[in-house]
């Protein structure tokens, strides 16, 4: 079993309300340019023709631009669950009860989930954060998931489990219901209906996934309202917000998410301020963390795609947030496993982009 690792100090959070988060989450870091220039020349010199790594390259790039390393290095990789539960499962959107969340928590704990043995295999560090004790948010067909105070509370719940040092992050979830909470916050980012975001989540049948489109359009229409942006939610003008859809991003997230998913949306952007690049998992943490694409131009650009899930809208929402999946094995279990099963990939590029002669070590001819 990987090592539980224990939490470190936490950066100072910098949000105390909504309008604070959402400063936050708009004024980014951006990469390290001019390490990334250095990189690019040092690449040229391998020798290879020059491109030939293909996405290896740019992921080299990426892992050091971010972690400002001339030389990128993965020896610190963690692996960052948040587990969460659902008010909306009693709308039976689940073939699984809600107790099975906390059950895999303690599963994780014992070391016997897939994510164990994938975290194991890709030298990694595995943490699971249960958020706000597992209290399941409110059914949000009916109201919004979280008052503003505790979606807040989650969120920094994410943001103070993220280690100031550590060289990836891989994020991922676990909690019964949150294909159905990540549907919906889609569909509220991106527009679209129920039925356009729906998938078979833990194995739901074609009347069940119908079933669950039709709760997704249900919280959609009761919300629709209050996700227009507002100076009361949003702090500045309703122009200054929204996605495709016009709603508030935050929102969308506090109204249609969860517990966990709000943490994943805080581990992100602390990463951000700490210069930690991040691997995501599937569907459920690509929607939780979609709301920072829109506060932000380039608001995710600290992240790769892990996967590309079988979850049905997977595609779809990578596609919008302009996301290419670096594997696609029909995955569709969460738990960050795609995050872990693409850290090998991601040391193979530090290791042709750190262990190759140059042309001139080597004494390889250049190109004629
Ligand atoms: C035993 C078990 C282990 C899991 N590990 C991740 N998930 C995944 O399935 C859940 C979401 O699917 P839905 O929305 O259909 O409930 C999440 O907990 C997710 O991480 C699991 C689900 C189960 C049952
Ligand atoms: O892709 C995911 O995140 C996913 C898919 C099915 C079940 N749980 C999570």
């Amino acid at each position: 079993m990987p090592p539980i690792s224990s939490s470190s100090p936490p950066p100072s959070v910098p949000f105390s309300s909504l309008a604070a988060l959402r400063a936050a989450c708009t004024a980014l870091p951006g990469v390290d340019t001019s390490v990334q220039q250095g990189i690019a020349v040092r690449e040229a010199t391998l020798t290879k023709p020059a491109g030939s790594l293909g996405r290896l390259e740019e992921l080299t790039l990426w892992l050091g631009g971010w972690q400002k390393r001339i030389h990128p290095r993965l020896e610190a990789v963690q692996v960052l669950i948040f587990a969460g539960n659902h008010g909306v499962v009693q709308q039976g959107v689940s073939p699984w009860p809600q107790d099975v969340t906390a059950q895999m928590v303690q599963n994780f704990e014992q070391g016997g989930a897939a994510i164990n043995q994938l975290a194991r295999t890709a030298q990694a560090t595995l943490r699971v954060v249960p958020v706000q004790n597992l209290t399941p948010t409110a059914d949000f067909t009916t109201a919004p998931a979280m008052t503003e105070a505790a979606f807040l509370e989650a969120v920094r719940t994410g943001y103070e489990a993220v280690p100031q040092e550590c060289d990836l992050l891989c994020l991922g979830e676990m909690g019964i219901g949150n294909t159905t909470a990540a549907a919906a916050m889609a569909a509220g980012l991106f527009g679209g209906h129920g039925a356009d975001w729906a998938g078979r989540g833990t194995g739901l049948d074609a009347p069940g996934v119908a079933h669950k489109a039709l709760v997704i359009e249900t919280a959609l229409a009761h919300h629709a309202a209050q996700m227009l942006p507002s100076e009361k939610t949003t702090g500045m003008p309703a122009s200054g917000a929204g996605g495709p859809t016009g709603f508030d991003p935050l929102e969308v997230a506090r109204r249609l998410g969860g517990y966990e998913l709000a943490a994943l949306l805080g581990a992100t952007l602390a990463a951000r301020h700490v210069g930690i690049p991040v691997l995501l998992d599937g569907f459920v943490c690509t929607a939780a963390v979609a709301p920072l694409a829109q506060l932000a131009a380039g608001g995710l650009d600290h992240t790769r795609l892990s996967h590309c899930s079988a979850e049905a809208g997977h595609a779809r929402l990578a596609e919008k947030l302009a996301l290419a999946p670096l594997l696609d094995l029909g995955l569709r279990l969460g738990e960050a496993s795609g995050a872990a099963l693409a850290v090998p990939l991601l040391r193979a590029a530090v290791a042709c982009h750190t262990g190759m002669a140059t042309f001139a070590q080597a004494a390889v001819s250049g190109r004629t």
